[in-house]
C-alpha cells in the first residue's frame, strides 16, 4: 500500500476569466494535512471547494500558491490523488469486477487478488459480476471508490460523493467510508455541503467562505470514533461548525443541510 501523504497547499490564489472580467475564485488558501488525516472542507455555494478539489487534482495548473503531495508541487493529474466525484461515472457495460480492474487487466493474478481485496473492503463480495443498472447508488459509489483505491492513492479526493444519495444510503456510505479510511488509512480530503457529514467524519474541518473563497477558521473535531450523530458532544461541535459558517456570512451565501 502507498503511504499517506501529507498535503500542503500554500497561498493559493485562482482567478476565472469570465467575458474578459476577472471573476476571484479563491485567495490566499493555506492548510496543511498530516498522512492519513481526514480533512473537510465546507463552506456557501460558490465558495470555490470544487475549484480547490481540481487544483489539489493537478486538474486545473491555472493558479497562483503552492499545492504540495509529500513534498513534491503537484503539476498533473496522477493516479497517486484519487478523486471521487458526485456522480460514480462507472462504465454501464463492464461488470463491478471490470470497472474496478478497468484498464488492468484480470485475469493477472495480482490484479485480481486486489480487486477482490478492494470488492471486500467496500463491501461488495457477492456483486463481483452485477452490472451498474443492477446497483443501487451507494452500491454503485462505492464501486468508484474501490477503482480509485486499487490504483492506491495517496491522497483520496472526495467531491460531494454521497449528494446525490437518501439521508439514510448517505449515513450507511459515512460509516463505510470510515471503516474504508481505517483499513487503509489514505489521506481524506473531502467537499461537502453537509455538516453532519463533515462532523461524522473529520479530524479537522476546513470552513471557507465566499466572493472571494477564503478560510474563515479550521476547526479541529476532538471526537473519538466511531461518533456518536445524537451524543451531545457532537451536537456542540455542530453547532459550532454551524456559527462558524455563520459568522460574517457572506450575502450570498446558501441554505445549510443541517
Ligand atoms: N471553468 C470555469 N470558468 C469560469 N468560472 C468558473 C469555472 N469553474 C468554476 N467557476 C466559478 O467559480 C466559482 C466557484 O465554483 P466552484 O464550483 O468551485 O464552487 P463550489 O464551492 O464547489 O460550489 P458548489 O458548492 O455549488 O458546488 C463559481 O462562481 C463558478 O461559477
Amino acid at each position: 500500500m502507498t503511504p499517506a501523504a501529507e498535503l500542503a497547499i500554500e497561498g493559493l490564489s485562482k482567478s476565472f476569466d469570465q467575458e474578459g472580467t476577472a471573476l476571484h475564485v479563491l485567495s490566499d488558501i493555506s492548510f496543511h494535512t498530516k498522512p492519513g488525516e481526514f480533512m473537510s472542507i465546507i463552506g456557501p455555494s460558490g465558495c470555490g471547494k470544487s475549484t480547490l478539489l481540481k487544483i489539489v487534482a493537478g486538474l486545473d495548473l491555472q493558479h497562483q500558491g503552492k499545492v504540495l503531495l509529500s513534498g513534491k508541487p503537484v503539476d498533473r493529474p496522477s493516479q497517486d490523488k484519487g478523486f471521487i466525484f458526485q456522480e460514480h461515472r462507472l462504465f454501464p457495460w463492464l461488470t463491478v469486477e471490470k470497472n474496478i480492474a478497468a484498464d488492468l487487466p484480470l485475469k493477472d493474478p495480482v490484479v485480481r487478488a486486489r480487486v477482490d481485496e478492494m470488492i471486500r473492503l467496500v463491501r461488495l463480495t457477492g456483486f463481483e459480476k452485477a452490472y451498474p443498472k443492477q446497483l443501487s447508488g451507494g452500491m454503485s459509489q462505492r464501486v468508484a471508490i474501490a477503482r480509485t483505491l486499487l490504483r492506491n492513492p495517496q491522497v483520496l479526493l472526495l467531491d460531494e460523493p454521497f449528494g446525490a444519495l437518501d439521508a439514510f444510503t448517505r449515513n450507511h456510505m459515512q460509516e463505510a467510508l470510515l471503516d474504508i479510511w481505517r483499513e487503509n488509512r489514505t489521506t481524506m480530503l473531502l467537499v461537502t455541503h453537509d455538516i453532519d457529514e463533515a462532523v461524522f467524519l473529520s479530524n479537522r474541518i476546513v470552513v471557507m467562505d465566499a466572493k472571494p473563497g477564503r478560510i474563515k477558521t479550521i476547526l479541529p473535531i476532538d471526537l473519538p470514533y466511531p461518533r456518536n450523530r445524537i451524543g451531545t458532544s457532537f451536537q456542540e461541535l455542530r453547532t459550532q461548525v454551524l456559527k462558524a459558517l455563520e459568522k460574517e456570512a457572506s450575502p450570498a451565501a446558501d441554505t445549510w443541510d443541517i
